[in-house]
């Protein structure tokens, strides 16, 4: 297979026979609706169904690691998302880290792919970009779903 080079993905991955997971947390409400809608945007154009797309919601960003091993057994792939933003306190920073090392370690533990959606913004304005929601912005979302498809797709080759 000829190397598409950076950036490019190297084909069409098919997610027909994918069952994915997506954990999301509630807090930041609309940045996170746009996130999950971009993530089942993409993972039905790429074939995934929507029976096999299960969606789970935890509080907040610090319980992903715990909502994504509800559902490691049941889906192909998990994508967790979640949306912190920088207050005046140190909250953010220690959440940031904890559940970025927790997701990493969870990915171990359940030996199938995870994707990685937490978006550790310093203000409202990084996370709305990040989701769509700005004239200038991109919906990373979109991102997470690829992302899902061809990890999945890949793992099982
Ligand atoms: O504080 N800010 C945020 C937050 N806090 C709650 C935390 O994740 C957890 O749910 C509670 O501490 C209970 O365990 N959770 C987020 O997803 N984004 C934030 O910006």
């Amino acid at each position: 297979m000829p190397w598409a080079g950076i950036g490019k993905v190297d084909r069409k991955y098919d997610g027909t026979n994918l069952r994915v997971g997506i954990v999301h947390a509630r807090w930041n409400s609309e940045v996170i609706e746009a996130l999950v809608n971009g993530a089942l945007d993409k993972l039905k154009e790429l074939g995934v169904k929507e029976h096999n797309i299960i969606i789970e919601s935890v509080p907040g960003s610090f319980e992903l690691p715990t909502g994504v091993r509800m559902l490691a057994n049941k889906v192909d792939v998990v994508i967790a998302i979640g949306v912190l933003i920088k207050g005046s306190t140190m909250h953010f920073e220690y959440i940031s880290e904890a559940v970025s090392h927790e997701l990493m370690k969870v990915q171990r533990f359940m030996r199938k792919p995870l994707i990685f959606g937490l978006l550790t913004c310093l203000t409202d304005e990084q996370a709305q970009a990040r989701a769509g929601l700005t004239s200038d912005g991109h919906n990373h979302g979109s991102d997470w779903g690829a992302a899902a498809v061809e990890m999945a797709v890949k793992v099982e080759e």
